[in-house]
């Protein structure tokens, strides 16, 4: 499969801070990468690196297979949904469509990017009169003008209602099925949940966990939490906690200890409010923000 974004070592300053130290990852074509991390952990820097707007102090970058800050060629084929889109409030969002589309060297279906993002009723209305929800779906028109084969999503979905955000990750699997690339940052874990095929959590300039969800969820410890009388427990590949009655179980092998807690129960002791659950991706977020020293 074609890799599309390629990141080795990547180290990027602002003097004499070095704020991402030794980021890793590639991006295959088709494939949506979700950057998440914490506070300051240095998504935004790797992210406007990759897009070309910032030179690595070490490390290699490539996109389409060329360094993005010198080969400017690969912009055609790139789209990037900014925080802001930056233009005149007094414009409407049909004029700020069609000056963005004047901005790109090919073709671009004005109306059918606003249509697709649902801003058809919307076209003749000033920008500064739009919700900052509408504001963030004209930002992604805006990014599918030319109909980029590489998109950039930074915090795509921010001050969306439910519904405009479900429909924007209707549109981005729509994207996604036609063979786009896709490099998101988002603080919306459900966002990454529902749309990554690969993520990586930074903290603190490095990558902390990375893979394919299902892969990064199994490799962190499930729980099983039950009430039960004040009785020993039997031998467990977890650890166990008790507050009272109430039994908390941390567990790499959830199967495991779940056969040995219900063989132990069996007949003998009610196990009320018995719950097993794989780790979740925030949980997974919570102890890399606790694990990693700082
Ligand atoms: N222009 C700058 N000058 C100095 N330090 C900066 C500059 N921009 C960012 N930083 C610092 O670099 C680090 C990484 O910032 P960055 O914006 O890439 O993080 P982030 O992961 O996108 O954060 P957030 O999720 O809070 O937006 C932070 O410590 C930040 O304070």
């Amino acid at each position: 499969m074609t890799t599309v974004i390629e990141v080795d070592g990547l180290r990027c300053r602002y003097g004499d801070f070095e704020a991402v130290q030794g980021v890793g990852f590639a991006v295959r074509r088709g494939e949506l990468f979700a950057l998440l991390g914490t506070n300051g952990a240095g998504k935004t820097t790797v992210l406007e690196t990759v897009e070309g707007h910032r030179e690595p102090a070490g490390g290699r970058v490539r996109v389409f297979g060329v360094d993005p800050s010198r080969d400017r060629r690969i912009r055609r084929r790139t789209g990037i949904m900014l925080q802001d889109s930056g233009f005149a409030g007094d414009l409407t969002v049909r004029e700020t469509a069609e000056l963005a589309r004047r901005m790109r060297t090919e073709p671009s279906d004005v109306d059918g990017a606003l249509a697709a993002l649902g801003l058809d009723p919307r076209r003749d209305v000033r920008v500064r009169q739009l919700s900052g929800g509408e504001k963030r779906r004209l930002d992604l028109a805006l990014a599918l003008l030319g109909e980029p084969e590489l998109l950039f999503l930074d915090e795509p979905t921010v001050g969306m209602d439910p519904e405009s955000r479900r429909t924007t990750w209707e549109i981005v699997r729509g994207l996604l099925a036609r063979g786009t690339t896709v490099l998101l940052t988002t603080h919306y874990l459900e966002e990454a949940e529902r749309l990554a095929h690969r993520l990586a959590i930074m903290h603190q300039g490095r990558i902390a966990v990375e893979g394919r969800l299902v892969d990064v969820l199994a490799d962190h410890p499930a729980r099983i939490t039950f009430t039960a009388p004040e009785v020993p427990l039997p031998p467990l590949a977890g650890t166990a906690t008790r507050r009272g009655p109430r039994v908390e179980i941390r567990t790499p092998h959830l199967q495991q200890d779940l056969l040995a807690v219900l063989a132990w129960a069996d007949g003998h002791v009610d196990l009320s409010g018995l719950r097993a659950h794989p780790a979740s991706l925030e949980e997974v977020f919570q102890s890399v923000r606790e694990e990693v020293p700082a």
